[in-house]
């Protein structure tokens, strides 16, 4: 990580005395970031957080395609839900562009080889997906020597994946827990994650590129618990079987689960700075990923194009980055020298355990938020030197997008669920 100084370093002037960060007592700096938990809090909720929320409410990137029939490869699953809400609500009413679609699975209606859908199902594809695709040789591929990350752009489509609606399928509490979601988070924490070694001289022995990777899916973790925290099924339903009546927040859930642990909100700034600094570097290839001649999308191309991108280009401008990428660079010091094939092969492995998530609505944003780390990292390892440009497919742009929100929102949930315990 480069050293600046304290010209270079972050400070945007919003006036404005908010700090969750400070009743939790995290001060100063963000580790691996040049910007505070203050500056970074206040940046989010007064400018990306609104932003954002439009952007992601909009067709183009409230649509998203996942094969929820993957196996697990890597043990045998056992999971455990117990609302109606690990489903995923596919599209009642497809989208007009998904009638464009050219190749159609051989069944429609619920698919005969597919346990977790028993809601009714449209089996639909969305050609813009079909088409960036197979064409995706063109972009940067990470199975090639130039590779760093594998990205679902290197990934066939399944015949069983489907386009959801994510707005219809909110990230929120659905009872997913016990061996399977145990099993799910150690082989995160305790196989994918860097594992510390003893350094002789007692010190830390994890390079700088592997203690962010490692923050980042803590930061994910961190993330999903408050999301489940900010919308927690506080009562079941009795008159029906496995369903939720009062939904709300569930303050001692997000207090032990996160805001108790200095480090796992630590790192939900680190993997929100993070993925920021990922979406204001790619901003222009976001936009092309929108189709530009389809009037379905045009809501969502302007609430891109004309609000948010502009505001994330101006803070590059008048606030200089909360995130240095140079720090994560190949060729530098540190983890710089962090084995291509080697952050590759953790992404894969990434993948394959987010298919062992044993509950469909669980594994959707699992593994939506498991692309948008990997196409974040893809855009801030690509070589500038090279004047590469980063393509992105339709499935990276709104997984990009929507993990920032994710991370956006958990930051604003843990605001509010602090000052609803002090409240208490
Ligand atoms: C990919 C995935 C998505 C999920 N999505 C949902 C969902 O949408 N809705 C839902 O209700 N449930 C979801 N779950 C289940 C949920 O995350 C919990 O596993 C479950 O609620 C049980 O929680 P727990 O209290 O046992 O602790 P868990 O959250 O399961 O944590 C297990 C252990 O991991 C460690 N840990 C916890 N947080 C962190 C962190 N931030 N950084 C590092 N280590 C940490 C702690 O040692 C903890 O004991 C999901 C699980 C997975 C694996």
């Amino acid at each position: 990580m480069q050293e600046r100084n304290n010209e270079e370093r972050c400070s945007c002037d919003l006036d404005r005395p908010l700090s969750f960060a400070a009743t939790v007592d995290l001060h100063g700096d963000v580790s691996e970031c040049c910007c505070t938990f203050d500056e970074m809090e206040r940046i989010n909720a007064e400018i990306v957080h609104p932003l954002l929320k439009r952007v992601v409410a909009t067709p183009f990137f409230a649509h998203f395609k996942i094969d929820l029939c993957s196996d697990c490869e890597l043990w045998t699953d056992a999971p455990l839900c117990v609302l109606r809400d690990c489903g995923v609500c596919e599209c009642d009413e497809p989208p007009a562009w998904a009638s464009q679609v050219e190749w159609m699975p051989s069944i429609t209606g619920p698919d005969a080889g597919c346990e977790h859908l028993d809601d009714q199902v449209v089996t639909t594809v969305d050609l813009h997906v079909l088409e960036e695709w197979p064409s995706s040789s063109g972009l940067l591929s990470f199975l090639n020597d130039d590779s760093m990350v594998e990205t679902e752009s290197n990934h066939a489509i399944s015949d069983t994946a489907v386009v959801v609606d994510l707005r219809l399928n909110p990230e929120r509490y659905t009872g997913y827990n016990g061996p399977s979601a145990e099993k799910v988070w150690n082989a995160i924490h305790s196989e994918n994650c860097f594992q510390q070694e003893n350094a002789t001289d007692g010190g830390c022995s994890l390079t700088s590129d592997q203690r962010v990777y490692n923050r980042i899916l803590s930061g994910l973790h961190s993330s999903i618990s408050l999301h489940i925290a900010h919308s927690y099924c506080l009562e079941m339903d009795p008159n029906k079987i496995a369903e939720c009546k009062t939904w709300g927040p569930n303050v001692t859930v997000a207090l032990e689960r996160v805001l108790n642990h200095k480090d796992r909100m630590e790192n939900l700034y680190v993997a929100f700075a993070v993925l920021l600094r990922a979406v204001q570097k790619v901003g222009i290839a976001i936009t092309s990923a929108v189709p530009t001649e389809d009037d379905f999308f045009a809501e969502s191309l302007k609430e891109w194009k004309d609000h948010l991108l502009p505001q994330l280009q101006n803070m590059v401008n008048t606030c200089p980055l909360m995130f240095d990428e140079t720090s994560l660079s190949l060729d530098g010091e540190g983890l710089g020298n962090l084995n291509r094939l080697e952050l590759q092969r953790r992404f894969r492995h990434l993948q394959q355990i987010m298919q062992c998530v044993g509950c469909d609505r669980c594994k959707l944003w699992g593994t939506l938020q498991t692309l948008g780390i990997g196409t974040a990292l893809r855009v801030l390892l690509a070589e500038d030197s090279t004047n590469e440009i980063v393509e992105l497919s339709r499935q990276e742009a709104v997984a990009l997008v929507h993990t920032l929100e994710r991370f956006s929102s958990a930051l604003v949930y843990a605001t509010e669920l602090a000052a609803t315990s002090q409240e208490g």
